[in-house]
This record gives C-alpha cells, sequence and structure tokens, in this order.
C-alpha cells in the first residue's frame, strides 16, 4: 500500500468456520487492507450464518503460548481483540498485554448478530478495556459495559460513549448500526466528546453478519500504517460500506450472510455507483438550497444570480487549468485528448454563457470558491487524485441541470443558463469522465482507491458551499 512497509496485525478472537464474523472475517478485512495478518484463537465456535450451535473456548494456558509464540518472533504493529469466551482467558490476554507495545483496537464482542451469547461474564471485560487505545462496543455492548439501559437516540449513544471513555482512558468508536433510521453514524468519541463523526446510508440487506469484526480490523490495520485514528476510522468505515453494498454478490447461507470483504479486488459492484450513493445526503442538500430552488422557479435575485456567476467563472477558469493539468498527466492518449479538450471547451463555451451575463474581471474569489479550488490543486498528487476531484462538478451539475432543465421555460430569467448543462454533449461528456476515473480506479491499490474517494467526496462538499455562498456571501460582494 502506498509504497509503505506491510504492517503486521494480530487478531486475538474467536473462530467462525462459516467465514463471516471472528477471525476468518478478521483475517480478510486485514488483507483487504493491506496488512499482514495474523490470529491466535480464543475459542471454537460452531455456528453459521443463522446463529451459534456450540462454543469451545480454549484453555487459557494455550491462548497464552499462542500469544508469546507470536510475539516472541514477529514485529507486531496493531491488535484487535474480538471474542475472549470467559475470564480465563480475558486473564491469559491481560497478562500478555503487559509484555508487548502496540495499539489496540478491542471490540467487546458479547454477543452475536444471531442473538448467541460470546462471553460468560461481562464484567470480566473492565480490566481489559484499559488497556485498549479503541475500544469499539455496539449500542447494547456499550450500555452493558456502563451497566445503564440501551440508548435509543444517537445523542444518548454518543454521552455513553463518552462516560466510558472517561471510565477507562480510552478512545470509544460509537456505532449507530442498531438504532433505527437510513442513517449509519459511528463517532470516534474521547473523554472530552465527539473527534469526528461518520456517516453513511443505511443500506437495505440482512447480510451483515461480522460487520463488527470487519470494521475493528480494518481500523487497527489502517492506523497501524496511518498512525491517526480519525482518517483510520474514515477510512474503515468507507471500506465496510463497500463491503456491506456488495454483501448480496455472495451467496453464503439462508440467514445473516457475510459482507463481501474483498469487493475491492473481486466484486462486481460498480465503484463510481458506490461513490455516487455515498454523496447522496450532499445531493440531497444541493436540491434543498434556496438558491437552487430559486433559480429552479425564477425567483432568483439578479444580484444573488451575478453573485454566483462572478465566482462561477473564476472558478471555471482554474478548473480548465487543473483540467489541463489533468491532460498532463493523463496515462494513454484518449484520455490526454478527453481533458485537454475539456478544458478547452470550458474556455470556450461555458465561460463564453457566463460573459453573456457578466461584465468581465468584476469580482475576486471568494473564500468558498478558493477553498474548492485549492482542493483541486491539492489533489495534484496524482492523476488518479486528481481526476476524482474533477468528477463531481461533471456529475452534480448533470444530475441538477436535468431538474433545473424540466422547471425552464420561454420566459424564464435564467432560461439560457438552465439550458446549458441538460444537453445531449454534456451528457456524454460527464459519461467520458466518470469512465476514465473508473479506469483509473480499476489500476490503483486500495491505499488510492481510498485518497481517490475522498477527493470525489471532499469536491463534492465544495460543490454544496459553492452553490449556497451566494445567499451567505449577499452583503460582504465586493468588487475591489
Ligand atoms: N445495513 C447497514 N448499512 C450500512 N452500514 C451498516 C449497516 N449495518 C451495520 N452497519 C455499519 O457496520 C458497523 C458495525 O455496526 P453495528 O451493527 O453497530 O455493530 P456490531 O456489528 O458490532 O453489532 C457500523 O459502522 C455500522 O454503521
Ligand atoms: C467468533 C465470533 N466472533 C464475533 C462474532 C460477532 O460478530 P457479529 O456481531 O458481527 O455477528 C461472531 N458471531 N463470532
Amino acid at each position: 500500500m502506498g509504497g509503505g512497509t506491510v504492517k503486521n496485525i494480530l487478531s486475538i478472537a474467536g473462530s467462525d468456520p462459516s467465514g463471516g464474523a471472528g477471525i476468518q472475517a478478521d483475517l480478510k478485512a486485514i488483507a483487504a487492507n493491506g496488512g499482514y495478518g495474523m490470529c491466535v484463537i480464543t475459542a471454537l465456535t460452531a455456528q453459521n450464518t443463522q446463529g451459534v450451535s456450540a462454543v469451545q473456548a480454549i484453555d487459557g494456558h494455550f491462548v497464552l503460548a499462542q500469544l508469546e509464540a507470536v510475539s516472541a518472533d514477529v514485529q507486531i504493529d496493531a491488535i484487535k481483540i474480538g471474542m475472549l469466551a470467559n475470564t480465563q482467558v480475558i486473564l491469559a490476554v491481560n497478562d500478555w498485554l503487559d509484555t508487548v507495545d502496540a495499539p489496540v483496537v478491542l471490540d467487546p464482542v458479547m454477543v452475536a448478530t444471531s442473538g448467541d451469547r460470546l462471553l460468560d461474564d461481562d464484567a470480566a471485560l473492565d480490566s481489559l478495556l484499559d488497556r485498549a487505545s479503541v475500544i469499539t462496543p455496539n449500542l447494547l455492548e456499550l450500555a452493558s459495559l456502563l451497566r445503564e439501559p440501551a440508548a435509543t437516540q444517537w445523542s444518548e449513544v454518543l454521552e455513553q460513549a463518552q462516560r466510558l471513555a472517561a471510565k477507562h482512558d480510552a478512545l470509544v468508536l460509537a456505532k449507530g448500526g442498531h438504532l433505527d433510521g437510513e442513517v449509519c453514524p459511528d463517532a470516534l468519541v474521547s473523554a472530552q466528546g465527539v473527534l469526528a463523526e461518520f456517516s453513511n446510508p443505511r443500506h437495505h440487506t440482512k447480510n451483515t453478519h461480522g460487520t463488527g469484526c470487519t470494521l475493528s480490523s480494518a481500523l487497527a490495520t489502517i492506523f497501524a500504517s496511518s498512525q491517526d485514528w480519525v482518517s483510520a476510522l474514515e477510512q474503515a468505515k468507507a471500506y465496510l460500506f463497500r463491503a456491506i453494498v456488495a454483501a448480496d454478490e455472495l451467496h453464503v447461507g439462508s440467514g445473516h450472510g457475510p459482507v463481501n470483504h474483498f469487493v475491492d479486488f473481486f466484486g462486481t459492484v460498480d465503484p463510481m455507483d458506490q461513490w455516487w450513493q455515498q454523496i447522496q445526503g450532499l445531493r440531497d442538500s444541493i436540491d434543498n438550497l434556496e438558491f437552487i430552488n430559486q433559480l429552479a422557479d425564477g425567483t432568483l435575485k439578479a444580484a444573488d444570480f451575478g453573485y454566483y456567476l462572478a465566482q462561477d467563472a473564476l472558478y471555471l477558469q482554474r478548473y480548465a487549468q487543473v483540467l489541463a493539468e489533468a491532460s498532463a498527466l493523463a496515462p494513454d492518449l484518449e484520455a490526454q485528448r478527453f481533458w485537454a479538450h475539456s478544458a478547452s471547451e470550458i474556455l470556450e463555451g461555458e465561460l463564453q454563457l457566463h460573459r453573456n451575463y457578466l461584465v468581465e474581471g468584476s469580482a475576486n474569489p471568494s473564500a468558498t470558491t478558493l477553498n474548492y479550488v485549492n482542493h483541486l490543486s491539492a489533489s495534484k498528487q496524482s492523476y488518479a487524485e486528481l481526476i476524482a476531484a474533477i468528477l463531481p462538478c461533471y456529475w452534480l451539475y448533470q444530475d441538477i441541470g436535468k431538474r433545473l432543465a424540466s422547471a425552464n421555460h420561454e420566459d424564464h430569467p435564467y432560461k439560457q443558463w438552465l439550458g446549458t448543462y441538460a444537453s445531449d454533449e454534456f451528457d456524454l461528456a460527464t459519461e467520458r469522465a466518470i469512465n476514465m476515473v473508473r479506469s483509473a480506479w480499476q489500476l490503483a491499490d486500495p491505499g488510492l482507491r481510498e485518497r481517490m474517494r475522498l477527493s470525489f467526496v471532499r469536491s463534492a462538499e465544495h460543490e454544496v458551499a459553492f452553490f449556497d455562498q451566494a445567499r451567505l456571501n449577499r452583503v460582504e460582494f465586493s468588487t475591489v
């Protein structure tokens, strides 16, 4: 990954012979995120996608023997702890942790998705929690660790997570997967409060066996390389979401099936569809903006439209330069020509449209405009990241353009503008841009793929702010 050395990640967990949870899930998630996976088995379970029929804990002495065999020989870069089965195993792991120095992600596995118990004494976990760098309880486990009733609101989950963080001097990854609602929020919480929150849409599938194991293993693996918990969580959650979306491609059992750990390697889900789904919330925000609604119904004030257009002209000038840079970095002739042609189209076509409405050179870039173009510039580390950052400007305008065009009519004050982004040519250009990004993604390693996705999402965020800026900056509009 990214040219760095491969990190050694140890999972201490139970075995799930059906391969969806426990050490099997951990090893897959570690490998899929570029780590070298090792595992010390704490318990054998007899389980499948429908439930657990038997548990055979491994003798504590033998768990310790496994741990010592690994640490005597191998440098361990991060540890993920899952199912521990009983007090004897917990004590063995606790003793051994005294002898090693590695970050610990502790998933306090108590009950399986199927409802079966996987730990015989929850209280015994307390001593181990002090050793964790990050504790990753689901909503029920969080309540159980605090001996409090389960939270029913996300705000209560965050408060409980903060109390657990303070109690054990650790970070807590609060998970909202068990709440009702169309979003699945997760937050990294310290004793001081929320450090970062990441959400994804709820994907409608029953195949969520092993989500907790997968997330905690991916988090440990990514942290071992980045040494940053917040960005590691953002990446791990995005990875898990891709694996959940692709879960239905697998056909494993008739109960809660596993997530598709190797989605990035063998999955048939289109990564571009996944990116598009991930910015659903941002797309909804754009549709709900006052600016967009007034633009559609023609009630937008001329001054606001003027402000927007002036900033858009400044943006597009820079955007055309960035497209030319993409052309310079492009790996093949077709891509080189496409980006160069697109740059010239903007300079000759779109900017000309702005000139019809504007007196040229009438504004300075706003902070919002600068933020966006700076993000584009910052994505120049690689061709793949750059074109991922370029894409939302095409795709979102094509998408919004369709809805705006349906509101257009002969006497619409912004008729010409509303027509621009709903043309067949623009559809074709957008489709080609999406294809270029997809091709670059297929050639990228997991680290680069994640940086591409982030560049794309950041640009989509900048698009929302860009549309909203006329409203926010109305009074600050300057012609200086
Ligand atoms: N249907 C779903 N769609 C999207 N994300 C999900 C879904 N179910 C669970 N997740 C995510 O999986 C992770 C683990 O979720 P959770 O169910 O809360 O914990 P656990 O698997 O430990 O019980 C969380 O990041 C959660 O947001
Ligand atoms: C060996 C083992 N470890 C952990 C889990 C919990 O996984 P999940 O709650 O995601 O089903 C499990 N079912 N089996």
